[in-house]
């Protein structure tokens, strides 16, 4: 692959319905859509899952564009790789930044399965055509809204439901549902709305049969959720304490949790995704694929994610019509029965819908080496 041009899409979709967690609510989602293109003019497509807001973790629409505008980007175009996993020892000089790195990363494991003629999914390694999979439904303004929700998850066939919970909205929340829905497949993410001295009050989601309690504590917190881990009998599943291969090795060694979310922005992409997955299988730790009210590019890179052995609990992968009126690929997503066929053509299989991704745009750029802009070159060129 001689990596010839690339192409940021900032782009704004309207959400369907508001979607609510324990620290904010998004009303539509930005995000950065980005097409890499070698010099045969083949394109992979990859997402940049950071929000607008610094709310889910530090990253950001506007630090993303700036960390692969002025960093990433010069380190990637003009480069002849064999293998997408040399993208990574690529952008091993700029810090952290999972999600910006993500963006382009998949997109370059796009191009790659595209130039092989095989399905995203089997160049992975993936083992399965169809993969089950879940909801996650945002706090609802009441309990009936919750309800429906539910009962329309439930009649799609979603294997497992996610709610969300935050203190004042938990205990009396949990018990009703299951009250009302006693062998639900359920489980809660309270996007670290407690802290270690709610340890008692958690300890009473114990009695209510949840799957598992996904990031209880701060992202910081890795070794309170062990200790808090050792109180409840429910599993801890973590998310935004999981931002690289490390974090997970440290989590699975001090016993921080049972199940591991993955989300490929959130770890920096694919191949960090794969080595994650295989760290979890040697502990015997099932991993689901998190989502990030991706768009359609997005949603494709984490069913093909989800194809891989030790996948082994429904995701958040639910279908387009979810969240958007219309998506930006043909075809969306859709799910029956609460399983999602995995897309057969090459890479992720999915086609853009460029009329309406037109539509969306908010800004776009492209780069190429004859007019890339010299000043951010050399900027990056010290790495
Ligand atoms: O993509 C989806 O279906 C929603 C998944 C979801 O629950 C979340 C997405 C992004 C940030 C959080 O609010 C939350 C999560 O923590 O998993
Ligand atoms: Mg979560």
């Amino acid at each position: 692959m001689h990596i010839a041009s690339i192409t940021l899409h900032h782009i704004r979709m309207p959400l369907k319905s508001p979607f609510a967690a324990s620290y904010g609510v998004y009303h539509d989602r930005e995000t950065i859509l980005i097409e890499v293109q070698d010099e045969s003019g083949c394109i992979g497509w990859g997402e940049c899952v950071a929000f607008a807001e610094p709310w889910y973790t530090e990253e950001t629409i506007g630090t993303a564009w700036h960390i692969v505008e002025s960093f990433l980007i010069p380190q990637l175009l003009g480069k002849r790789l064999e293998h997408p996993r040399e993208v990574s020892r690529l952008f091993a000089g700029i810090k952290r930044n999972p999600m910006a790195k993500a963006g382009l990363e998949t997109a370059v494991w796009d191009l790659y399965a595209k130039l092989q003629d095989k399905p995203l999914a089997e160049v992975l390694g993936g083992v399965r055509k169809e993969i089950e999979t879940g909801i996650a439904i945002g706090l609802q303004p009441t309990t009936e809204k919750l309800y429906e929700a539910i009962e329309r998850s439930i009649e799609a066939g979603y294997r497992r439901v996610k709610v969300k919970i935050k203190p004042g909205m938990d205990i009396d929340l949990i018990r009703s549902i299951r009250a009302a829905y006693p062998g639900l497949a359920l489980m809660a993410d309270a996007n670290s709305a407690y802290t270690p001295a709610d340890a008692p009050h958690l300890m009473r989601l114990d009695e209510y049969n949840l799957m598992m309690i996904e990031q209880p504590l701060d992202a910081e917190d890795i070794i309170d959720h062990a200790a808090l881990q050792k109180q409840l009998a429910t599993p801890i599943c973590l998310d935004e304490s999981l931002v690289s291969l490390d974090h997970v090795r440290h989590a699975l060694t001090l016993g921080s949790c049972r199940v591991v979310n993955i989300k490929i922005g959130r770890v920096g992409g694919l191949t960090s995704a794969l080595q994650i997955h295989d760290l979890c299988a040697s502990h015997g730790v099932p991993v689901w694929c998190g989502g990030m009210l991706e768009t359609g590019i997005g949603r494709a890179h984490n069913i093909a994610l989800a194809t891989l052995p030790g996948f082994t609990l429904p995701g958040d992968i639910s279908a387009s019509d979810r969240y958007w009126e219309r998506d930006v690929i043909s075809p969306p997503v859709a799910v029956s029965a609460g399983k999602i066929a995995v897309p057969e053509g090459p890479g992720i299989g999915v086609e853009v819908d460029r009329e309406y991704l037109g539509h969306v745009t908010l800004r776009t750029q492209h780069y190429n080496m004859q007019h890339y802009n010299m000043q951010h070159y050399n900027i990056g060129k010290h790495l």
